[in-house]
């Protein structure tokens, strides 16, 4: 017999990081609500992504810490590899925490939760299979669709035989972090922040690691001088660093030491190398949760690679449905994700949510959307790098007029030289008429943190020579933006 339909006022589809505050905000306005999640609620970012990477990266940077004791006149004895177990147990715990908290506020607020994987059978109409293979038929004027991204394995000529043969050795940015042992050798795939960031932590955490980057530089959304100051500081840190490098072909030798054979074609010299290792990282990238959605039977449409386009306020190509998180295309981040989530509670009213921009007065629709002037984001290596607003290669050479640019190494940092974390650099992107900031960057101990005070100061409309005429506490890292200005000059 056909499960009865459930009638909803509101379906999210996936926990991301909008999904879930938007389900507990619909039900606060009176709308009965559900929320189907296929694996984990709190999606990626508790899950998988940043919450257990950044609690694992607090392991590989105490292990580094404490490898550079001597150097602070404090004995230290680190010997071989971290213990993997207790790092992760660190990792599992704090994830739990998250996900348990995420749960209960869910359940408190009297979202209807359906733990299962859901498709579209009609246009306002889903199945939700559940892993024991129960079905449910649910419907909803309002849908809401959160359903993040996964891995996406490169095509990479006998990568299919490696993972047929040693599974275990072929890790993605999940199984990776579910390791019991730190590996010996580790070839990561992948120069982005999800490779860089695992690259980093597990050479502290005592692999041998090697970095693969197809692209001439690393984190290519940067200007080069950022990324060869990143490549430098892992160098530094011994990885080995190889970029404008293809992976051409993987193979596998179980019986060997360095079971894994990785390939390469180097377009720098036009050569072809090998690299080998225990274990592989595939970090080159992830793909939209859309094709499992059927999303035919709703109308709803996808571009060539399966993002669901919208348009600046979330609506889809369907009137009612709208895609929040990842799925919509890049920038893949947690910030941004929620923010989707501000753009929905404000344009639909979901009071009582009063918003800053009403103040608590309902708005008019389509009053707030995604256009954000200045979207920060931190990579996580250690130290980190931060950014907001412009880079100055976003500006074409012939628009540089009136542009200049200041760069500082942070060895001229006093709080970074009393640390001894004085690696890396600020760079900052200015309208040398107006004064006003556009972008600014900072490789740099709590780069992300100097990177917010520089984004508050855009927020408010403050022109470089506020940031220099400040009185900033010292010595703090805050104080180099007194300093940085100095450099100033024509881009
Ligand atoms: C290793 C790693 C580290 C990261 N670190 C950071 C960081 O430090 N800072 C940062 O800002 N961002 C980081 N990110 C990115 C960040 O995790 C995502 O941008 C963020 O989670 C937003 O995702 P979302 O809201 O779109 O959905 P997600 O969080 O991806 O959630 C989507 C949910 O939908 C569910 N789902 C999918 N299909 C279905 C279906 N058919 N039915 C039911 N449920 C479904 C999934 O199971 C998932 O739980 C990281 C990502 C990774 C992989
Ligand atoms: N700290 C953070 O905010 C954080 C951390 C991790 C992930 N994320 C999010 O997750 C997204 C995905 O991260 P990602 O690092 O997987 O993807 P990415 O697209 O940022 O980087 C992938 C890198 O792999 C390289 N590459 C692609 N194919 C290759 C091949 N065959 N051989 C060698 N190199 C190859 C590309 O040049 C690119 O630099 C990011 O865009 C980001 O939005 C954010």
């Amino acid at each position: 017999m056909a499960p009865e339909t459930k009638v909803f006022d509101a379906i999210v589809i996936g926990s991301g990081q909008s999904g879930t505050p938007l389900a507990t905000a619909l039900v606060k306005s009176g709308r009965k609500t559900a929320l189907v999640e296929k694996s984990h609620i709190g999606g990626c970012c508790i899950n998988e992504g940043c919450t257990p990477t950044k609690t694992l990266i607090a392991s590989g940077r105490a292990a580094y810490m404490a490898r550079r004791g001597p150097g602070y006149g404090i004995p230290s004895h680190v010997d071989g590899a971290a213990d993997m177990i207790k790092v992760r147990q660190r990792k599992r715990d704090i994830v739990s925490n998250w996900r348990e908290g995420g749960e209960k506020r869910l359940k408190n607020a009297g979202v209807t939760v359906f733990m299962g994987d859901a498709k579209f059978v009609g246009e306002k109409e889903i199945t939700v299979e559940s892993d024991v293979g129960q079905e449910e038929v649910l419907k909803a004027n309002l849908i809401f669709i959160n359903v993040g991204e996964r891995p996406a394995a490169p095509p990479l000529d006998g990568l299919e035989g490696v993972i047929a043969t040693l599974p275990e050795k072929v890790l993605d940015s999940t199984s990776i972090q579910e390791l019991g042992e730190v590996p010996e050798s580790l070839i990561v795939l992948g120069g982005g922040y999800v490779g860089l960031e695992f690259a980093q932590l597990f050479q502290r955490l005592g692999s041998k690691v090697h970095v693969i980057q197809r692209a001439k530089q690393l984190l290519p959304r940067e200007d080069p001088d950022l990324a060869e100051s990143m490549k430098d500081i892992l160098m530094e840190d011994g990885l080995k660093v190889h970029c404008s490098t293809e992976a051409k072909h993987i193979t596998v030798d179980p019986l060997a030491q360095q079971p894994i054979t990785l390939t390469t074609h180097s377009k720098l010299d036009d050569s072809t190398s090998t690299v080998t290792g225990t274990h592989i990282l595939l970090a080159t990238g992830r793909r939209p949760n859309t094709d499992t959605l059927n999303l035919a039977a709703s109308g709803v449409q996808t571009d060539s690679t399966g993002y669901i386009p919208t348009n600046e306020y979330l609506e889809t190509s369907v009137p009612g449905i709208y895609a929040l998180g990842d799925c919509k295309g890049p920038p893949a981040f947690t910030h941004v994700s929620y923010d989707d989530f501000r753009v929905i509670r404000d344009n639909l009213d979901l009071l009582p949510y009063p918003s800053a921009s009403s103040f608590g007065k309902p708005i008019k629709p389509h009053s707030i959307n995604t256009r954000k002037s200045a979207i920060p984001y931190v990579c996580y290596t250690d130290p980190q790098l931060g950014h907001v607003g412009l880079h100055l290669h976003d500006i074409p050479t012939s628009e540089r007029k009136n542009i200049q640019v200041a760069k500082m190494p942070m060895s001229y940092v006093a709080r970074a030289l009393e640390t001894d974390e004085s690696r890396g650099m600020m760079k900052a992107v200015v309208n040398g008429e107006t004064g006003d900031i556009l972008g600014f960057s900072c490789i740099g101990i709590e780069g992300g943190e100097i990177m917010a005070v520089v984004q508050t100061a855009m927020m408010g409309g403050l022109k470089w020579w506020d940031l220099r005429e400040a009185i900033w506490a010292h010595p703090s890292l805050a104080e180099s933006l007194n300093n940085i200005w100095g450099y100033l000059e024509d881009a």
